[in-house]
This record gives structure tokens, C-alpha cells and sequence, in this order.
């Protein structure tokens, strides 16, 4: 188990549909001190490269790539040879300069790639590691897109936090259903209202689990295990589903979304983590779209927590106390397309960490 690593470099990622928003959020967040010492990188997508001229940031800190071709490739590439240049090309008397990276994602990513390359990359993920991923949602266009986009859905899925921007367009009995819409997608990301861009900077910072300042990180507000109504039982699912009674589509896209929490009330042997861990990085599908777990290791007294995004895994780090007075193992899944294997897999996966069996 590692110990949070201060000096590897914050990265949140700013994501969310076309036109959602995002440029007018990063615009407001870069005014502010504790973006002072960002530096900021959009991906821009085709050929006309217009946002950097939106954002009111000093264009020493400004990053601008510009993508062409598949869109899920270029970025991947584009995204390394950034990171891995801007550490000489950011340098002051031969030092970085920057202590954080906001990176501003074109409006069709699926964030999954860019964030494989963030854990995975060997030449960037010892430098770098992700803080969060936050994502604009235009409540006037919601339905609508999450309606036609898979990416929409992905990006609403995976963020920690989302930002619901245009709320000035969305007639009050419309908010309803939408915010419901968006607790069956990710029930867990704490929500906030965004008028013209305007959030403070910090309830888009530190949403990961690693905290500079020495401080324990907030794992409550990370896993917010609560939203999944999880009700303490020995290694117990609950599924996050649309209320009783309410008719969807069937062809949504989001009624394919489901979210899982698990509780295992006994502190688990580490060779259970170390399987587990084993068992969902062979996991091949990309269904699984997020997970996050804080474990109660026997023997020892402080927590370790775990991400992942799909089947690839941030090394566990070890907190250096436990949040609360819950030390209970608890671990939550975002899934899409639930089939039977999925759950099936889910459900050894949840054996595996209660009894360390691997079959
Ligand atoms: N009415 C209203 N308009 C907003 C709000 N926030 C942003 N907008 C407008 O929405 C439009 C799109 O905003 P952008 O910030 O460019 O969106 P984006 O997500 O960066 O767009 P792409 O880069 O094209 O994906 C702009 O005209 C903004 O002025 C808001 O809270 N209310």
C-alpha cells in the first residue's frame, strides 16, 4: 500500500456535453487564487480552436491542443506528449512552475481514455495523479442528450462532482424529473446549481482522496455511500434503481446505468484486497464504469481506499486515520448494462473480498 503521494501533480479533469458549459466554468475557476498556480490544458476537437480565446487566463498558463481524427486516439496521444512536455516546457530556473493541471475535455470524450492514461501511462502516471472529474450538465438539454449520447452518460457516470449549469433555462416543474434522472445515473456526485459559470473553486478541488494540507481527506463526501441507502449487512448489495412505478423508456440509455454498495462489516485479511484487486483488473468488459472502496484491513488501524475506472485501478492508499467512527469495508460500483455475468462477476467480486476465496 502506498501513502498519499503529495508531489505527484493534481489533475481534475473537466468534462461534460457540447455547449454545456464547461468553457464558462473554467473561465470563472481560473480567475480565482487557488488557480493561480494551474495550468490549463483544452482539448479541443476540429478545426476551430475558439475556447482558449474565451478563457481570461494568463496564455502562459494555456495549454491548447487541437485533435483531429478519432477522437478517444487523439486525445490519448495528444494528452501524453502534453503532460510529458510541460514539465521542461512549464519550467521556471529549471522548476515547475505549476502545482496543479485543469484539463477542459472536448464535449464528445468519453472520459474513460484520458483517465487510463492519467493511471496507467508509465511515463505519466508517476508524475501525475487524478484529483477528480467534474462535469458540466446543461439542465436545458439534458433529457435531450442523454437521450441520443452514450458519451453524455458516461461523462454524468463517472464524475465526482456535477456542475448543473443553465438552471435559468429549466422551468421549475422540470427540475424534478431531471435531478431524478441524474440520481439513477450517479447518485453519489454531489450536485451544484451553476449560474454563467460562477462556483467556487474549492467545491471542485481535492475531490479525490489525497490532501496536501495533512488534513483527512473527506472519504464520506468521496464514497457517499449514504445515496445508495445502504443498510449495514454482512457483505450486502444494494442497488441503486428508479422508484417503483415510474415508466422509462426502455431504450434509455441511463435505465442501463445501476449502482452498487456493498458493506462488509468484519475487517478483511489484506491477501482479500489483493485478489479482489487481482480479479476486477482481469475483468475485461467496459461495463463497469467506476468503483471506489475504503477497507478495514485486519491487523491494522488505519483505512486504505481504492479507485478505479473500469478495470484499471489507482495503487491502494493507505489513510492516515479513518474518517469516522464507520470503519466498516464499504465499496461502491457504477455499472452499465447490468446482465446477468455482470452481476454474477459482481457478486464473486464481493465474495472474494468478504472470504479471500477465489472461487
Ligand atoms: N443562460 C445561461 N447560459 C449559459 C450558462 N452557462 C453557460 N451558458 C452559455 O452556454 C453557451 C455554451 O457555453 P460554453 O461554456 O461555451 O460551453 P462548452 O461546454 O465549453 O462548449 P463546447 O466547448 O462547445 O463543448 C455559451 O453561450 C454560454 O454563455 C448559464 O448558466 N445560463
Amino acid at each position: 500500500m502506498t501513502d498519499p503521494a503529495p508531489d505527484l501533480v493534481p489533475v481534475t479533469l473537466l468534462t461534460g456535453f457540447l455547449g454545456s458549459g464547461k468553457t464558462t466554468v473554467l473561465n470563472n475557476l481560473v480567475r480565482q487564487p487557488e488557480l493561480a498556480d494551474a495550468l490549463v490544458i483544452i482539448n479541443e476537437f476540429g478545426e476551430m480552436a475558439l475556447d482558449h480565446m474565451l478563457v481570461a487566463h494568463s496564455t502562459e498558463n494555456l495549454v491548447m491542443e487541437m485533435s483531429n481524427g478519432c477522437v478517444c486516439c487523439s486525445i490519448r496521444h495528444d494528452l501524453v506528449k502534453t503532460l510529458r512536455d510541460i514539465t521542461w516546457r512549464y519550467s521556471r530556473n529549471g522548476e515547475r512552475w505549476f502545482k496543479r493541471i485543469l484539463i477542459e475535455t472536448t464535449g464528445l470524450a468519453d472520459p474513460a481514455p484520458i483517465i487510463h492514461t492519467l493511471m496507467t501511462h508509465p511515463r505519466i502516471a508517476p508524475q501525475y495523479r487524478l484529483d477528480g472529474i467534474v462535469a458540466t450538465v446543461d439542465m436545458g438539454t439534458v433529457m435531450d442528450t442523454l437521450d441520443h449520447h452514450q458519451e453524455a452518460i458516461k461523462q454524468v457516470a463517472m464524475a465526482d462532482a456535477l456542475l448543473l449549469t443553465k438552471s435559468d433555462l429549466v422551468a421549475e416543474e422540470r427540475r424534478g424529473p431531471l435531478l431524478h434522472r441524474l440520481d439513477a445515473i450517479n447518485p453519489a456526485a454531489p450536485r451544484w446549481e451553476v449560474r454563467d459559470g460562477e462556483i467556487a473553486a474549492h467545491q471542485v478541488l481535492g475531490l479525490g482522496l489525497f490532501d496536501a494540507t495533512g488534513k483527512t481527506p473527506d472519504v464520506a463526501r468521496w464514497l457517499n455511500e449514504a445515496s445508495y441507502a445502504v443498510q449495514s449487512t454482512h457483505a450486502h448489495a444494494h442497488e441503486h434503481e428508479h422508484e417503483h412505478g415510474q415508466h422509462h423508456d426502455e431504450n434509455r440509455h441511463d435505465d442501463h446505468i445501476r449502482a452498487f454498495c456493498f458493506t462488509i462489516e468484519q475487517p478483511i485479511a489484506e491477501d482479500s484486497l489483493t485478489n479482489w484487486l487481482e480479479l476486477l483488473a482481469d475483468f475485461s468488459g467496459s461495463n463497469i464504469l467506476r468503483v471506489k472502496g475504503i477497507f478495514n484491513i485486519e491487523g491494522t488501524a488505519r483505512p486504505v481506499v481504492v479507485h478505479g475506472v473500469q478495470h484499471v485501478f489507482h495503487p491502494p492508499v493507505t489513510l492516515p486515520a479513518w474518517p469516522s467512527e464507520d470503519q466498516r469495508s464499504r465499496v461502491v460500483f457504477i455499472t452499465r448494462d447490468v446482465s446477468r455475468e455482470l452481476k454474477d462477476f459482481i457478486e464473486r467480486a464481493n465474495h472474494v473480498l468478504a472470504t479471500g476465496a477465489l472461487s
